[in-house]
């Protein structure tokens, strides 16, 4: 049996749990100070506790939901102290001194840090197409207003106003990943699998047409070149985040279960 951990407990995590493969089991929760019962009440029957130190049991896997925050908090404690990590928080790795915190954390404690793809796909491809010269990598994504509610597009547009696709950023991923935590972890995933941070062009855009959250990547180099597009629904509990997300979870640890992997 797999004995899972969680970080946060909100639309993610509450996918997670409730979806569980067989052989796997969420037994206990990290959550901020104050908010056992509501961890338990979106959870069920899980143990909650506010540190790494605090966990009843060592966890076979210890899975970040909390967003960036959440991996600030405890994933360098959980790391260094030789527990595997997948995250969600992609994004998160976009500050140089948090990576390196990390980096740090995996090499003392002999533990792995798994990014989970997430809301978007290729990057086997996009990581393949890195070993090659001359890689140009664009990333587009585009949501519904409620999409970007409580982000830095609020800033930029009058998002209840919108009459048609509005760009509310252009620049780098690390740009993108920075000043948007909730919203471009996508941009960060494509960025590591291929050209980097810096390199990877970043345009965020909010259009009432959107039918769903749309991921798009250009790229293009000595392999060749691909398109890819998807369009995710949202989870019910959270109209920023792609029910992809959860569901790249839930694959990351039914390939831990397997004997091959895919
Ligand atoms: N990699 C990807 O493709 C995607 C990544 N995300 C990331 O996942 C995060 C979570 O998404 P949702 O579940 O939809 O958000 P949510 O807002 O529904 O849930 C966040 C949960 O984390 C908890 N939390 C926040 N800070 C914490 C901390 N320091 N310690 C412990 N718990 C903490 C909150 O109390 C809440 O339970 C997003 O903020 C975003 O950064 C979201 C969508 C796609
Ligand atoms: O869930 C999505 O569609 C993408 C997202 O929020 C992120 O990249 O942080």
């Amino acid at each position: 049996m797999l004995d899972i951990a969680l970080i946060g407990h909100g639309a993610i995590a509450a996918h997670v749990a409730a979806h569980c493969p067989e052989g796997a089991r969420v037994g206990a929760v990290i959550c901020r100070p104050g908010r056992a019962a509501a961890a338990r009440a979106a959870l069920g029957d899980v143990s909650a506790m506010e540190a790494v130190a605090d966990l009843p049991t060592r966890p076979g896997l210890l899975i970040d939901c909390a967003g960036h925050e959440g991996l600030r908090a405890h994933g360098p404690a959980a790391l260094q102290s030789g527990i595997d990590l997948l995250t969600v928080s992609v994004g998160a790795l976009a500050d140089p001194e948090l990576e390196a915190d990390l980096a740090r954390a995996v090499a003392e404690g002999g533990a792995t840090l798994t990014l989970a793809s997430g809301a978007i796909g290729a990057l086997d491809a996009l990581r393949a197409a890195a070993r090659g010269a001359d890689l140009e990598v664009t990333y587009r994504g585009r949501k519904p207003p409620a999409g970007w509610h409580g982000s830095r597009a609020e800033e930029v547009l009058d998002l209840d106003a919108l009459t048609g696709a509005e760009v509310h950023f252009s620049g780098t991923a690390r740009e993108a990943a920075r000043l948007y935590p909730k919203n471009a972890n996508v941009a960060a995933a494509v960025a590591l699998a291929g050209a980097g941070f810096d390199a990877t062009r970043a345009v965020l855009i909010a259009d009432p047409e959107a039918g769903g959250n749309l991921h798009e990547i250009s790229a293009r180099g000595s392999f060749g070149r691909f398109e890819f597009r998807i369009e995710g629904r949202a989870l019910p509990g959270n109209p920023r985040s792609s029910a992809l997300t959860a569901l790249s979870v839930l694959a990351e640890i039914r390939r831990r279960l397997s004997g091959i992997r895919i």
